[in-house]
């Protein structure tokens, strides 16, 4: 995942490009990036970091323009390097940038096509480089010296036909202004909306609807699966339906972990979502144990807290904040190293003793996916104390890797891969392991608009929706992206790094 936004105003935008790109942080720890544009110039600012470690005042000030596009990168594709932040740029035709939260699969084919048949060259592994040139290339087929909505449209659906994968995107085209579009399964999500204002209508296209709310902007919609939204500089929206068979599969994982509690996706309210697989855990649980002897439930913070609630007010046990999180340390899961995400986990939480001593505890999280924080968290437990440590995931096991943009690409990295529920219970070190079935996941996230009847769920099931993800491109994955791969190739971190890109 990424956090992907553009806005188009009747004022300049770079601060509330920024405040946006803070709101979506979650979705991405690792670079940030905003490009405006003014009187035909483009201005643009991107580096690794956090948003606010990347933008400094001088920054900000020469941000200048009404119209932009920002970012904020959790790297699945390519590497770390700042060469890879987005936006990206191509000058050909008109000047566009581009902001895309998702994974190609099909990146490798795609460059070699654009390389053959247009003749353009591209100097980094990143997918997202890819697919602005699809984009460019299409425009620049299609595109009239004074560009026009219906060419966009058009272009888009080309792009259609030739990318496979996810991708929610933002581009913006210098002279035309902003689109937002979703690939034909709506894998990623992004939503847009409107504000009034005395100088007349303002739009926003982003990730999730969170950032509409802290900007004060009224959420239209999700941008269907295969759709696109054009909003011109002068202010009009047009949107248009580009995709041929276009299938709402939004991933689920999105429910469980990434995005943020008080975002809405598809007209379902995560925070609701979550409330209720809370629920359907607790069932399970009374279900299958039904003289269970849990004195107490305790989250494991922050994202398990809404779903962990939940459990403990259906069982009629304790709730107990048992661990302190440092509000200064980001998402572990999202970090790029293995090495980095454990030491982590330990500088992130912090048990309170006395919730510990001599009790049964239950901990809950949202999800156990390379086992790094239940494997710590279980044993703080008992330092901490416990008599008894049980552990409950608001997800079943994740056993397969991602191909959509979570940064999941061996198999042999997931705890649960191949293994048991009760060979990862002994591997976690607890005394008991309860996983969310399916079907459960399934019902608490569907709930909330029951038209969605399908999701991407392939990290639980090995069943890819593009249909295009062979055992030959996960080995290929693996081989390029594991965290043994990187870590050989020294690829965790910028040091490396010249100007004009060199990829490792
Ligand atoms: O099994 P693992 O590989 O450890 O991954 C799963 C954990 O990672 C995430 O937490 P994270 O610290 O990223 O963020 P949070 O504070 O939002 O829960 C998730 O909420 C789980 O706790
Ligand atoms: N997580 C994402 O959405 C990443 C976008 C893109 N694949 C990149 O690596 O930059
Ligand atoms: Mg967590």
């Amino acid at each position: 995942m990424c956090g992907i936004v553009g806005i188009a105003a009747n004022r300049g935008i770079n601060q509330e490009l920024y405040d946006a790109l803070t709101v979506l942080q979650h979705r991405g720890q690792d670079a940030a990036g905003i490009i405006t544009v003014e009187n035909e110039e483009l201005f643009l600012r991107k580096e690794n970091g956090l948003v606010r470690d990347v933008f400094n005042q001088n920054h900000m000030v020469r941000l200048r323009g009404k119209i932009g596009i920002g970012h904020v990168r959790y790297p699945t594709a390519g590497c770390a390097s700042s060469a890879e932040a987005q936006p990206f740029y191509v000058n050909s035709p008109y000047g566009i940038s581009l902001s895309h939260n998702g994974n190609l699969t099909n990146a490798a084919e795609l460059r070699r096509a654009l390389y053959q048949e247009d003749r353009r060259h591209m100097n980094t592994n990143s997918d997202s480089e890819v697919l602005l040139n699809v984009l460019a290339g299409e425009l620049s087929r299609l595109g009239s010296l004074t560009l026009q909505p219906d060419e966009v449209f058009e272009a888009i659906g080309h792009l259609h036909q030739r990318c496979r994968g996810a991708y929610a995107c933002v581009a913006m085209i210098q002279g035309f202004g902003i689109v937002g579009f979703r690939d034909p399964y709506g894998i990623r999500p992004v939503v847009y909306g409107v504000r009034e204002t005395a100088q007349g209508q303002e739009h926003i296209i982003a990730s999730e609807s969170v950032a509409l709310d802290v900007l004060g902007f009224e959420l239209l919609g999700d941008i269907a699966p295969g759709e696109a939204v054009i909003i011109t500089e002068n202010g009009r929206l047009l949107k248009r339906q580009c995709a041929e068979n276009p299938e709402l599969t939004p991933c689920i994982f999105e429910h469980v972990y990434l995005a943020r509690p008080d975002s809405v996706m598809d007209d379902i309210y995560v925070y609701k979502a979550r409330l209720r697989m809370g629920d359907r855990l607790a069932r399970k649980i009374q279900r299958e144990w039904p003289d269970h002897d849990i004195d107490v439930v305790i989250p494991v913070p922050d994202t398990s807290r809404t779903a962990a609630v939940q459990l403990a007010n259906e069982l009629g046990v304790k709730y107990r904040e048992g661990f302190i999180k440092n509000r200064y340390i980001g998402r572990t899961f999202i970090m790029p190293g293995q090495e980095q995400r454990k030491k982590s986990v330990r500088q992130k939480l912090n048990p309170i003793d006395l919730e510990f001593q001599g009790k049964n505890v239950m901990l809950v999280d949202d999800s156990i996916v390379r086992g790094t924080t239940s494997r710590e968290i279980i044993q703080m437990a008992r330092d901490a104390g416990a008599a008894k440590v049980y552990f409950a995931s608001a997800a079943p096991p994740v056993r397969y890797p991602n191909v959509y943009g979570i940064d999941m690409p061996t198999a042999s990295e997931l705890v649960a891969h191949g293994r048991t529920e009760e060979e990862v219970q002994t591997l976690l070190g607890a005394d008991r392991l309860i996983y969310q079935d399916l079907e459960g996941l399934v019902e608490a996230v569907s709930k909330g608009n029951p038209s969605v009847s399908r999701f991407e769920d392939s990290v639980f099931t090995g069943q890819y929706v593009t249909q295009d993800v062979s055992d030959a491109y996960l080995s290929q994955l693996e081989l390029f992206r594991s965290d043994a791969a990187k870590q050989s190739r020294g690829a965790v971190g910028d040091s490396k790094f010249i100007d004009l890109h060199n990829p490792v």
